[in-house]
């Protein structure tokens, strides 16, 4: 279990913090911080806040922001940005690109689960520059070389 810092933007998110819904969950439900209902018309998108901030600290961590199955499936309320990706050194409120990919209009209503964020572990990498690799069984070989079954 990681500790993270996590603030409070808007004072009606103080009583709903981010919280696994079982011991198993890998995502915690984002709500959407609106004073009033959101209509996405068809192929609509708009940037959702969260109320919320977190603070991850760590290079060695991230999170990342991905669409809930039941809206995104039923409803087509995915993300603007498919994946949100949040850096560890960002502050700023979690905002949610809230995109109706579906052909009917859909409301947000106010406070309602609209994504789930994923903190992962994440590897920086330093580069060494090179004039060749040793060559791998792959190659150069990709997108389908190996055959299709
Ligand atoms: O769905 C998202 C995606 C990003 N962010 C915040 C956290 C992230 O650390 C920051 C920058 O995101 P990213 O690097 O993906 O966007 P950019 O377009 O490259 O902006 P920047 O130039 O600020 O890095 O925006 C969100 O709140 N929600
Ligand atoms: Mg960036």
């Amino acid at each position: 279990m990681l500790d993270i810092d996590i603030k409070i933007i808007d004072l009606r998110m103080a009583d709903q913090l981010p919280a696994y819904a079982t011991p198993g969950s890998a995502g915690l439900d984002l709500r959407a911080c609106l004073a009033e209902p959101l209509t996405l018309q068809a192929n609509a998108w708009q940037l959702v806040p969260t109320g919320i901030a977190i603070y991850l600290k760590d290079p060695g961590y991230a999170a990342i922001i991905l669409p809930r199955s039941g809206l995104g499936h039923k409803h087509g309320i995915v993300l603007g940005n498919l994946v949100g990706l949040i850096d560890s050194d960002y502050q700023g409120q979690l905002m949610v690109s809230a995109w109706n990919r579906s052909d009917t209009a859909f409301t947000i209503a106010p406070m309602e689960r609209i994504a789930q964020l994923v903190v992962v572990p994440v590897m920086q990498a330093r580069f060494h520059l090179v004039k060749a690799f040793p060559l791998s069984e792959r190659g150069e070989g990709g997108y389908g070389s190996t055959g299709k079954a």
